[in-house]
């Protein structure tokens, strides 16, 4: 994915579509709900939909033919508690369920604890399982700098193909250091992904600017057609 589009002069909320994982991880979402989510993400031309793996299957199947994406979290919201092997096992069934891209929260107490080895074979067995790109989900507020740099090193071993500042925004709102931070330390072939309550024209592009190629963000809608209330435009 290029961010080449960063320099044309056309630069209007609809052109970062594209770049955009829609995402809907509700407690309780509804059929209606999940299959309105993923045509509204087909309708916008965002980059894919993300959704609990309960409802992969019927969000492929809505899909089906658009060429759009569709993602889904492991070990998320509640990050840490999964099993490696049931991470590995959940990652192969979203993908014979139709996911073709998966985040994981990571063991990040194993890291603390110093068990380096068992945090990335957490990650290497769904990069394994899956064969999908696998985004892994840093937490990096929660993370001294030692941690965060083993993190990042020990995610590209286990061949994350993307490094995530945050989960959500209750961890972290995505901002342009965190961002920066990452794509430093990312090598050839992997790339960043921004998160944590991306919620308007200005943030977004600022976090591209920054050189996220991917922005997860439960706000598309809003930050496409520029309808937020609370940013000033200053881009
Ligand atoms: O990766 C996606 C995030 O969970 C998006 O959630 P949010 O828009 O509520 O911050």
């Amino acid at each position: 994915m290029s961010t080449a589009f960063l320099t044309d002069v056309d630069l209007r909320p609809a052109t970062l579509a594209p770049y955009i994982q829609h995402t809907l991880i509700d407690v309780g979402v509804t059929y209606d709900r999940i299959v309105a989510h993923a045509e509204e993400t087909a309708r916008y031309g965002f980059n894919a939909a993300m959704v609990p793996g309960s409802w992969v299957a019927e969000v492929a199947e809505v899909l089906r033919g658009t060429g759009v994406e569709v993602a889904s979290a492991l070990d998320f919201p509640t990050v840490g508690v999964t099993t490696s092997a049931g991470k590995a096992a959940e990652a192969e069934s979203l993908v014979r369920a139709g996911a073709t891209q998966i985040d994981i929260g990571v063991q990040i107490g194993w890291l603390k604890s110093g068990r380096f080895d068992a945090f990335r074979d957490d990650i290497a067995g769904v990069v394994k399982a899956s064969g999908v790109p696998v985004k892994v989900m840093l937490e990096l507020p929660l993370l001294t700098p030692a941690e965060r740099e083993a993190a990042v090193a020990l995610s590209i071993e286990a061949g994350a193909a993307f490094l995530k500042n945050a989960s959500s925004g209750q961890v972290e709102v995505a901002n342009p250091d965190s961002i920066a931070y990452l794509v430093a330390r990312a090598p050839e072939g992997v790339q960043v992904k921004a998160s944590g309550s991306i919620k308007s024209f200005a943030q977004a592009l600022s976090l591209l600017r920054a050189g996220a190629v991917l922005l997860g963000t439960s706000a598309g809608v809003a930050i496409v057609t520029d309808n937020v209330t609370e940013h000033t435009t200053s881009y």
